[in-house]
């Protein structure tokens, strides 16, 4: 059937499977060492160090009783397939198998193993094998594919491979339980040897995934670690800075407004000051979440320095802003108000200055003219929203 295709060299494709999965091994392993805060990579290098034993059962399978290293390398393979899946979610940030799956996939394939041995059946045990794989494969696929987002495509691309070796190994697992002659895994044209040579080309691929999987990672973390502030989790004043001039642009071009805020929490020394430095910390981090709760998705909210923020509105004007600004004052302020009327002599506030947008205008000189708002919100005695048009300055 795939003579005309291909034809195989069993026992040089045998030797280059041995090769490639203990070389799969080292790279998994290596990977895990070196990467060890990332979820998923210890389970990934523990599959591979099963698969490179199940392969050495197989290997010795005229000097133990065929039964026994049939059923270990059985064993492991099934082991092995568990703690991938088991890994890949981890990876993608699901919650790791229960203990009931665990414990109903670990009964499922012992059972396979002992009713191969009570059968003694060759077909049987090379079936339910390949069905195994398949199944846990397709696990994988699914895990893969649904948690991959846009960018990352090594994700992607290991969701397809993994998806297309379920879909041999089924054809395989039936075929095999149907009697078929093309499984004979000595025949060089046969499905057996074609999946041999699937085997060699997804191990080196399926490792070279992970390698690229853990490489796309670290990229959105640093990504993530140069463009946010890590004590508040907002965006920090570099990416805001970067939003803001395609925010400009997008503004320019099709005629919309677009107004900022500039935002100072009041008496923030005193805070420090009476609730120490971690302290005033949670304050940082509760006024962040209470004014994205009020912003919308479209808003850009950052951490300008210190206890400042600055919020970007597009389409927004100056007096739609001001009632933003409102808004984001008495959040602040019920956010903080059974913490503060507590213990503290004051109330714990925000003074906010706003500004529009003017088409002649850079970033900086709408930024400029929102801070001068907001000085003059903390010269009219804090607590309060000031519109740069209203204040004179201008
Ligand atoms: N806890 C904490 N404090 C910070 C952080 N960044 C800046 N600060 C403190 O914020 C305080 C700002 O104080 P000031 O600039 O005097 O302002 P203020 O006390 O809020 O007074 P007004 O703005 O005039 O109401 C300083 O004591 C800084 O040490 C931070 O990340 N965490």
């Amino acid at each position: 059937m795939f003579a005309s295709l291909m034809s195989f060299d069993i026992k040089t494709l045998l030797v280059a499977v041995a090769l490639a999965t203990t070389l799969s091994a080292v790279t998994r392993i290596l990977l895990w060492r070196t990467h060890p805060g990332i979820p998923g990579l210890g389970h990934w290098a523990g599959a591979s160090v099963l698969g490179t034993m199940a392969l050495l059962m197989i290997a010795m399978r005229n000097v133990v009783p065929e039964w026994l290293a049939l059923s270990l390398a059985q064993m492991l393979i099934a082991m092995g397939f568990i703690l991938m899946w088991d890994g890949f979610r981890r990876f993608v940030g699901r919650a790791p198998l229960s203990r009931p799956i665990l414990m109903v996939l670990i009964v499922f394939a012992i059972g396979l193993i002992v009713a191969s041995n009570v059968l003694q059946s060759l077909t049987f045990r090379a079936s339910s094998n390949a069905l195994w794989i398949a199944l846990l494969s397709a696990m994988v696929a699914q895990e893969l594919l649904s948690a991959a987002r846009p960018r990352e495509i090594a994700m992607r691309v290991s969701g397809w491979l993994y998806a297309i070796s379920a879909a041999l190994f089924f054809v395989r697992g039936f075929a095999v339980a149907t009697g078929d002659a093309i499984v004979d895994p000595w025949n060089p044209d046969g499905l057996a040897a074609l999946l041999l040579f699937w085997w060699l080309c997804f191990t080196m691929g399926a490792t070279l995934g992970m390698v690229l999987m853990a490489s796309e990672r670290l990229q959105k973390e640093l990504d993530h670690q140069a463009s946010h502030d890590p004590l508040t989790g907002a965006l920090n004043r570099r990416a805001l800075l970067m939003f803001a001039e395609k925010e400009l642009a997008r503004c320019r071009r099709n005629g919309q407004p677009l107004s900022v805020l500039m935002m100072d929490l009041d008496y923030f020394k005193a805070i420090n000051d009476h609730f120490g430095h971690q302290g005033g910390d949670e304050f940082l981090c509760r006024f962040v979440s209470s004014s994205q709760r009020v912003l919308r998705t479209e808003d850009v909210f950052c951490r300008f320095g210190g206890e400042e923020f600055l919020a970007l509105l597009p389409g927004i004007t100056s007096e739609q802003g001001l009632l933003v600004a409102e808004r984001i004052r008495s959040a602040y302020r019920s956010e903080m108000e059974n913490i503060t009327t507590l213990s503290l002599p004051f109330n714990a506030t925000v003074s906010i200055g706003i500004s529009q947008y003017r088409p002649e205008e850079e970033i900086d000189d709408v930024i400029r003219r929102a801070d001068t708002a907001l000085y003059q919100a903390k010269a009219n005695g804090r607590n309060r929203c000031e519109l740069m048009e209203f204040c004179g300055a201008e």
